[in-house]
């Protein structure tokens, strides 16, 4: 199964297959069995996180505009709601300045802080001047609260599929947070468009995004 899992490299890219078939990179399906789903999405996240890393910090700052634009479309007035963005690291795109304009405009944000491994995240209120401190895997995180329940949750996707599911890190962070959610915040993925995959090969434990928004 392992073998047939491998993604096909063709020799002489720059490629344009992939505008033709949107499945061509993958030669089969990793099944329905959660093992291969699992190592099948160890070696997809490793594959995007690196070629996210590769885009210079002018292309990542070029499409985290153009992903800030379309998320304050697809979101709407911000005043006077709380808005879960999150402190990005691994390229992933940089909303930092966005948020602090949703603040600007009357909102407030709020970033997911890592409590414990296999706990739901916990949101904390911050504003610029706020102090951070590093969390569990070297991440900045709120030093202290309050702890809030977001009506916006932005998710950052290492990948997604066009039924909107999202790959993340493999913590299962977002999907045991939302789960727990007492009122159901709109939660919009945010990601760079080579990030799309014809399927992430959604489990029973995946929460699909209510958007998508890509640069
Ligand atoms: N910027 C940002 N902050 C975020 C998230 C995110 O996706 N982006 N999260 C969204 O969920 C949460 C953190 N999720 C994470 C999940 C796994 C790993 C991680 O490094 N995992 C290790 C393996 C860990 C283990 O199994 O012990 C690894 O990948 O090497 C990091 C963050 C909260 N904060
Ligand atoms: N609601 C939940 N309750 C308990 N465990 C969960 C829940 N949701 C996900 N998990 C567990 O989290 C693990 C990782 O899941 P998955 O591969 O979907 O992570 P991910 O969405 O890519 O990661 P992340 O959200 O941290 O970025 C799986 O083992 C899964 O069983």
């Amino acid at each position: 199964m392992a073998d047939k899992l491998e993604t096909s490299e063709y020799a002489s890219p720059p490629c344009f297959m992939h505008e033709l078939a949107a499945d061509f990179r993958t030669v089969a399906s990793p099944s329905d069995s959660w093992r291969d789903v699992s190592r099948w999405r160890i070696a997809e996240r490793k594959r995007l996180i690196d070629e996210r890393l590769a885009l210079d910090a002018d292309e990542r700052q070029a499409k985290s505009v153009r992903i800030a634009g379309r998320l304050d479309t697809v979101i709407g007035r911000p005043s006077g709601r709380t808005v879960g963005t999150y402190w990005p690291f691994r390229g992933e795109p940089d909303l930092r300045n966005w948020g602090i304009k949703i603040i600007e405009r009357g909102g407030r944000i709020a970033l997911p802080v890592v409590i414990q491994k296999g706990w739901p995240l916990e949101y904390r209120i911050w504003s610029p001047g706020d102090p951070l401190e590093r969390g569990i895997w070297n991440m900045l995180v709120p030093s202290r609260g309050p702890a809030v329940l977001p009506d916006v949750v932005i998710a950052p996707v290492v990948g997604f599929d066009d039924a909107r599911y999202r790959l993340g890190y493999g913590g299962g962070y977002f999907d045991r947070t939302l789960a727990i959610m007492a009122r159901k915040p709109l939660i919009v993925g945010v990601g760079y468009t080579q990030s799309r995959l014809p399927s992430i090969y959604p489990q029973p434990h995946d929460i699909g995004m209510d958007v998508i928004v890509t640069d």
